[in-house]
């Protein structure tokens, strides 16, 4: 579906995409990529086989094609609830430098939305996703309803070119906005836009570039504070 992306060559500036909802293209370096890549890698291969390993989780009446890992904590159903750990598995903590970063971009994207500006001191990482796309992967549009904080969502992109659609806040029809993330770009949400809706439409096989640390598909960390 390469139509759906926007040309290669077009400027890419920092820019505010709804309100509370900034992009800053190219915030990681490939080394940074290629790091974080492996940070994952070495988390995932801890916890694999076990009930805190990345799985993929079942929504409705499915099962989801991104393959997903908790950090911090983990959902539970039946009640639906936060745990720590699952059937005496710990759940994998925050790296410590989930917190530098978040804190770094938060303050880069708050100069670009005065929505944001309440969050650039005072987040707390307390839980995290690796979401791991395989080439034809996608994720349907939805809510991050689960953290009872407002703090906006410091996510990651790496690998493979992803479509980024961020939704309105009423249901998960337009009107949105699509951008491309390449690897190395980071999106920030939050403020009017920290409910809305928004999803990934597709990612494009084979654009991920050498050195970020996957030779196909597409890793997205996402950064949260949890409590208020
Ligand atoms: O992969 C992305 O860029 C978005 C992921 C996402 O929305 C989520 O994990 O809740
Ligand atoms: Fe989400």
């Amino acid at each position: 579906m390469p139509s759906l992306f926007d040309a290669p060559d077009l400027p890419r500036p920092a820019r505010e995409i709804a309100p509370g909802v900034v992009h800053l293209p190219g915030a990681l370096d490939l080394p940074q990529q290629e790091s974080l890549v492996s940070q994952a890698r070495d988390i995932t291969r801890s916890v694999a086989g076990t009930p805190v390993g990345m799985r993929r989780p079942l929504i409705g009446g499915g099962q989801m094609s991104v393959h997903v890992l908790s950090l911090g904590h983990h959902w539970a159903t039946n009640p639906y609830r936060l745990v720590r750990q699952v059937a005496g598995h710990a759940v994998p903590g925050v790296p410590g430098n989930y917190q530098q970063l978040a804190v770094e971009f938060l303050r880069q994207a708050a100069a670009i939305s005065p929505a944001l500006a309440p969050w650039s001191e005072g987040f707390r990482a307390e839980g995290g996703l690796v979401n791991y796309y395989p080439p034809d992967a996608r994720m349907g549009m939805h809510v991050d309803a689960d953290e009872p904080s407002g703090a906006p969502v410091i996510s990651l992109s790496i690998g493979d070119t992803a479509l980024f659609r961020m939704g309105n806040t009423l249901n998960r029809h337009k009107p949105w906005v699509d951008v491309s993330l390449l690897s190395g770009d980071v999106i920030i949400f939050g403020g009017p836009s920290r409910r809305a809706y928004h999803g990934v439409p597709g990612v494009q096989p084979g654009t991920a570039p050498e050195g970020c640390g996957l030779r196909e598909g597409r890793i997205n960390i996402t950064i949260r504070q949890v409590g208020e």
